[in-house]
């Protein structure tokens, strides 16, 4: 597993905004979209291209397009749908899948209420979304649904993450899963119920205004 903590003072000031609790939701909102927009130009790096004819007013060129099969956005409901809109702004012609997992808040296991993905996904690459990665129990779920689909490359777009979550993802993810988790900053720690600190609180009901 491969962890990319992004550095860049943009994302690091929209970051410590975004960590503010005197932000309220609507900016959270813009923040959100704006940071994810930021790290998927560092986490598509790897996106499969291949090559086209371009004619331009002058000439005809060689380019590159996207090749198929177009990689799959997985944003995990309910905050990963905060990031959805900031990654198709960059990936337009990717396809969608949709994961809605709740942690319980007790056991601080996560349980699957929604799941919507491609019966195939073997070649594809797979861009999940989800703005916390704290135990890291949701991201290792997600990954396993879409390892048994046949995805063998994924990158998780976070923008926090604890490192005893990332410690688990990869002592979770075996060696046929090519994993790359790009974040926009690496926390201290979790807390007794599990929060990451010093975080950004609950990512979900900043994003959606539920208090
Ligand atoms: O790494 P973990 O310990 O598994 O925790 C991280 C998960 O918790 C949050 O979602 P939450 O369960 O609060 O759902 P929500 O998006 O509906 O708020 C977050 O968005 C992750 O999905
Ligand atoms: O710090 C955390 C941990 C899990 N989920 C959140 O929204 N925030
Ligand atoms: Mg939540």
């Amino acid at each position: 597993m491969r962890v990319h903590v992004a550095d860049h003072p943009l994302v690091a000031h929209k970051l410590s905004t975004l960590r503010d609790e005197q932000t309220d939701s609507p900016t959270f909102r813009r923040l959100v979209e704006e940071l994810v927009t930021l790290l998927a130009y560092e986490a598509t790096r790897d996106v499969a291209i291949a090559p086209v004819e371009v004619t331009t007013p002058l000439t005809t060129t060689t380019g590159v397009r996207l090749a198929s099969p177009k990689p799959i956005v997985v944003p995990i409901l309910r905050a990963g749908l905060g990031m959805l809109d900031g990654m198709v702004r960059l990936l337009p012609t990717a396809e969608v899948g949709f994961l809605g997992m709740l942690r319980d808040e007790e056991t601080l296991q996560p349980r699957t209420y929604a799941n919507r993905l491609p019966d195939d996904l073997s070649g594809r690459q797979c861009f999940v979304l989800d703005p916390m990665l704290a135990t890291g129990g949701t991201l290792a779920m997600a990954v396993d649904y879409l390892h048994h689909k046949g995805a063998r490359t994924v990158t998780a777009i976070c923008l926090l993450a604890a490192p005893e979550g990332l410690e688990a993802l990869e002592a979770h993810t075996g060696d046929d899963v090519d994993l790359t988790v790009v974040l926009a900053g690496l926390d201290d720690r979790l807390d007794e119920r599990g929060f990451i600190v010093p975080g950004l609180g609950d990512a979900g009901d900043r994003l959606y205004g539920v208090v």
